[in-house]
């Protein structure tokens, strides 16, 4: 379902578990800060309108999305750290690096969750050009930094919901 679609910043908060306690960290890119602290914005403020602590909530920069990967794996294997929300934009320049970068993240994010057992969540950005980065960081279609953050939540429900007993 394209943003066009589905807006950013509209989800279901049916059933979702108590996060008082739960500690998370944000990974933010340093490229194209414009959007990406718009994003950590989201994220970070979603997070405490459902009950995490801001004492809970950590913050980590890294240069750009690429070493988003390595920060999370990083934080992840920190035993005080829940969940993990990597934040980045990355902008279709005149190359392939974009498709590069953004492949690389996508598996490595991916990794670092299936290694550690953590939730790690996937906010980045892969727009075309700059109004389509806006438009998702609080813009028309949202902010994918507030998407990012409830979908860590909802991944913690869903670990206390399958490592529960009956
Ligand atoms: N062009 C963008 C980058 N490029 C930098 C890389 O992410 C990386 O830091 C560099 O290749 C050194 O390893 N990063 C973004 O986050 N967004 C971009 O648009
Ligand atoms: C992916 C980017 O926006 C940045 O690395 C510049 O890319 P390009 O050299 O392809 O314009």
């Amino acid at each position: 379902m394209a943003s066009d679609l589905k807006n950013l910043s509209v989800f279901s908060t049916d059933e979702l578990p108590d996060i008082s306690q739960r500690r998370f960290a944000i990974l933010v890119s340093e490229w194209n800060a414009e959007v990406t602290e718009a994003l950590f914005d989201g994220a970070y403020q979603t997070l405490l309108q459902h009950g995490a602590k801001p004492e809970n909530i950590i913050r980590g920069n890294v240069p750009g999305s690429y070493e988003l990967s390595l920060g999370a794996l990083w934080f992840a294997q920190r035993d005080d750290i829940d969940a993990i929300i990597a934040l980045g934009c990355v902008i279709q320049g005149e190359t392939k690096h974009n498709d590069y970068i953004n492949h690389a993240v996508a598996q490595g994010l991916t990794n670092v969750g299936l290694q550690t057992g953590k939730p790690v969540i996937f906010g980045v950005l892969t727009p075309n050009d700059q109004q389509q980065a806006l438009d998702r960081a609080g813009g028309k279609h949202g902010n994918k930094g507030d998407e990012a953050a409830i979908t860590a939540v909802k991944m913690l429900g869903l670990q206390e919901q399958v490592y529960s007993k009956f």
